[in-house]
């Protein structure tokens, strides 16, 4: 591991619930850009990232994130001013505004001086398109709405690391498209790390994917190379395999079948699902 000033670096990470193992060993190295975390429920990616916002502490392994060690507590301090992190479950205080909202986890940010802050409070709403919604009460703000609220939060202090759980969920296709361009934007000179259970946010967004299986990185690269490690064992037929692999009925009518070679049916294009889902298979094998 060598950690520079925008780097994460985890290494050898465990973390257990009781007799639950839900990290294993992890290791994991992000520099500037955004890296998706993809993996099934369960698989520890939460975990991992509370782990990285300072919000639990590990059982064992090292993590550096912009040069700090979050076990040290005066380094933590420093790290909790220059990192935004959007819980997967964030909570809401329905009767606040949108602004009230932002305003007091700016507060609680140690943000000061009343003027700065405010301003930095409207700043970050309009990051987020939602400056015409200041004094709405949260309560009324619709689920797509409430999400950019909180994504708003992450960007206080106009953050190096932005640490984001599963921060598509709920959004309709138009806001997730909008959310997408803000990452992508956010994450030039930054380091964006965003778990996700969506493929396509992935191939659309990412630069580096790293997914997570078991409490594992099972694979680590480009979202490409993800797609690559399927290739000639995807394939379109005119009719549904007889073998019990996986498959699906596309748009077009024929079936996409990942695995062996399904009788009369030609290769297909791999995308990152098909390396998801082929790698995904292996790993359950493996644990079986
Ligand atoms: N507070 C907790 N107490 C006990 N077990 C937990 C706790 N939090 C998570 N786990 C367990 O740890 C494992 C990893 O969970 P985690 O939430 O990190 O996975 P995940 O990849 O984020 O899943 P999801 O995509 O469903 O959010 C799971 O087996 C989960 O049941």
């Amino acid at each position: 591991m060598n950690p520079t000033d925008t780097t994460v670096g985890v290494r050898a990470l465990t973390k257990r619930y009781g007799s639950r193992t839900a990290l294993a060993a992890l290791d994991l190295a992000a520099g500037p850009g955004v890296t998706g975390l993809l993996g099934p429920n369960g698989a520890g990616k939460t975990t991992l990232l509370r782990c990285l916002a300072t919000t639990l502490a590990p059982d064992g392994g090292e993590i550096r994130l912009l040069g700090l060690d979050p076990a040290d507590r005066a380094q933590r301090t420093e790290l909790r001013r220059r990192l935004g992190y959007l819980p997967q479950d964030p909570g809401f205080y329905p009767h606040f505004t949108a602004f009230e909202l932002v305003d007091y986890i700016a507060i609680l940010k140690e943000m000061n001086d009343r003027r700065a802050r405010h301003a930095e409070v409207r700043r970050v709403l309009a990051e987020v398109d939602l400056a015409d919604r200041a004094a709405t009460k949260v309560r009324k703000l619709s689920g797509g709405m409430k999400q950019r609220l909180a994504f708003a939060q992450t960007l206080l202090g106009d953050p190096e690391l932005l640490i984001l759980d599963e921060p598509t969920v709920g959004l309709d296709p138009e806001q997730r498209m909008r959310f997408r361009a803000l990452v992508s934007r956010l994450g030039e000179g930054r380091t964006v790390l965003l778990s996700t259970h969506q493929t396509e946010d992935v191939a659309a967004l990412c630069e580096r994917v790293v997914v997570v299986g078991g409490g594992r990185a099972v694979f680590t690269g480009t979202p490409a190379g993800l797609a690559a490690t399927a290739a000639g064992q995807v394939w379109l037929s005119e009719r549904p395999p007889a073998g019990r692999q996986l498959f699906w009925r596309t748009a077009d009518g024929r079936y996409r079948a990942l695995g062996e070679r399904p009788e009369g049916a030609e290769p297909a294009v791999p995308g990152v699902e098909d390396g998801y889902l082929l790698l995904l298979g292996d790993t359950a094998a493996v644990a079986a």
